[in-house]
């Protein structure tokens, strides 16, 4: 199957002119037709990584909030989190290589799980996979459709011995969830929470968690899969936050709040429609919200040490930044783009605090951190640390946080949008066929490479305060460059949108 498969591969990249692919912002991602030899590569690497270390891993299907044709490939490592660098760089190496499938292992056998998500490719796909790790003499069991933080979970949880034969228990994740927050919240909480599902895997797994809450937390779903051929369209947290409309099915009531997941549930907005403004909380809020949370508990306890981050990206709108170090006086650091540098980034904190603008995030803590809360008799606070998704940022799990929280402070989503204002600011993005020639420094703060491009960039911002910045970085999951500009003024980041959009439209090759 690998000769036949990988000249099939070699010829459809020809044909339209594309590269190997590489281990991007969430692992490989493409249009789901070059996917095939990709993931029985990926099925065999896996295999062979878990037969060398004895450990369950796992492979997740999904390309998340991008189009419905694309699909994509994240490995989930055995204790959820991300893969290292080194581990990246090495499934890369061998996706490319002709290295044929090494017969010797540390260990006889070894297990991959594989979950998916609803998009029409992912089925096969997912039997390729599993060929692949059939092929390295591992076991692939499938756990059907789950989404990513849900799988991530699983593997971790089963790992770490909470739970076994996690193919025919993949509820254990709503369980687990629903038992902590039943615990936080013991009387009904105001209103109804509304849930955007982007017509993806996400919706069709809240269904539990509204049935499993009903008595404390009124549920109503929408765009939840019923029409999974509409992933992602005019639905969904990625529609929202960077169209800056509302999903379909919308339906306005003021006792209502609203929340969107992405198509594969690991990001996460809330929004308001106030005077028919729609005003949206991004991953930043949720950074600063859960952060306020955690440093007042803490305060109690004036012996409990215990380090606190915030790990964001150069999308963060500076205000939250500002109120984070300024106001909540705790450090902010910023990371590259993609949850795999924030994830890891947070580990330099007992309790790390990582979301990016879109909406993905979690707050986790090291090994000692629940030990030490209990030790301090804050049972709450510990409660409401193991309701964060240890293995990957989770909307789901997110959406519990934040009602949980909402709920104890009395707050409603003017209360969270008036913690401090955001600057405005402006995404933009255009295809390109050659985004690879734009690179930037780690932070992706500014522009390194081209120079004359750098150069050229810098005149135009040069006519502007130092209150404005623009940065321009190539995307890891779609064939784009992001433009994203911020300032004090909404006319004057228009302006600064079209001029460096014109600019890479007469630079690149489109
Ligand atoms: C600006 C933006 O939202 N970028 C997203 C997007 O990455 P890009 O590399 O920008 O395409 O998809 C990633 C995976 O979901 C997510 O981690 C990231 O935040």
């Amino acid at each position: 199957m690998d000769p036949q498969l990988r000249e099939e591969h070699r010829q459809l990249l020809e044909k339209n002119q594309k590269q190997l692919l590489s281990y991007g912002t969430s692992g490989f991602r493409e249009e789901s037709k070059y996917l095939k030899f990709v993931g029985w590569r990926v099925g065999i690497f896996i295999g062979l990584m878990s037969k060398n270390t004895k450990l369950k891993l796992g492979v997740m299907i999904t390309a998340s909030h991008n189009k419905i044709i694309d699909n994509g490939f994240k490995i989930v490592p055995p204790k959820g989190g991300m893969l290292s660098i080194e581990e990246e760089q090495n499934i890369e190496i061998f996706y490319k290589s002709d290295e044929i499938v090494k017969s010797e292992t540390l260990y006889d056998t070894g297990i991959v799980y594989v979950g998916r998500d609803t998009r029409p490719s992912s089925e096969s796909l997912c039997q390729i996979v599993l060929e692949g790790i059939k092929e390295a003499g591992a076991i692939g069991i499938n756990l059907g459709i789950v989404t990513t933080p849900q799988f991530a979970f699983l593997v971790y949880a089963t790992n770490l011995g909470l739970v076994n034969q996690i193919e025919s228990k993949q509820e254990f994740f709503v369980e687990y969830f629903c038992d902590i927050f039943l615990q936080l919240v013991k009387s009904p909480i105001k209103g109804t929470l509304v849930i955007d599902g982007a017509e993806g895997v996400g919706g069709i797994w809240i269904k539990q968690f509204q049935e499993k809450l009903a008595t404390v937390l009124t549920i109503k779903r929408i765009n939840y899969g019923e029409e999974s051929h509409l992933l992602n369209d005019c639905c969904g947290s990625e529609f929202v936050q960077k169209e800056k409309k509302l999903p379909k099915s919308f339906v306005y009531d003021p006792t209502y709040r609203y929340a969107s997941l992405d198509g594969d549930a690991d990001r996460l907005v809330y929004y308001s429609l106030d005077q028919n403004k729609l005003q949206i909380i991004e991953g930043d809020r949720f950074a600063v919200l859960f952060a306020m949370y955690i440093k007042q508990q803490l305060e109690k306890q004036p012996g409990l040490k215990l380090t606190i981050g915030i790990i964001q990206t150069a999308y963060a709108n500076s205000a939250s930044t500002k109120y984070i170090t300024e106001q909540l006086g705790i450090q902010a650091k910023y990371a590259p783009t993609g949850v795999k540098y924030l994830h890891r980034a947070a580990h330099e904190f007992d309790i790390g605090i990582y979301f990016e603008a879109n909406g993905h995030g979690a707050v986790i803590y090291e090994n000692h951190v629940l030990q030490k809360v209990k030790e301090f008799e804050l049972f709450e606070l510990e409660l409401f640390l193991r309701l964060s998704n240890q293995a990957i940022g989770d909307a789901i799990t997110n959406i519990l946080m934040t009602e949980f929280l909402l709920n104890k402070l009395e707050m409603n989503i003017q209360d969270w949008l008036l913690i401090y204002s955001d600057y405005p600011a402006l995404s933009t993005k255009l295809y390109v066929k050659n985004k690879q020639i734009i690179k930037t420094n780690y932070e992706e703060t500014s522009l390194i490479e081209p120079i004359d491009l750098k150069l050229k960039v810098d005149e135009i911002m040069s006519k502007y305060d130092n209150t404005y910045r623009t940065c321009i970085r190539p995307s890891g999951t779609e064939n784009v460059v992001r433009v994203h500009s911020e300032g004090p003024e909404v006319e004057i980041i228009r302006e600064i949108d079209s001029r460096i959009n014109e600019l890479l439209k007469s630079y690149m090759e489109i």
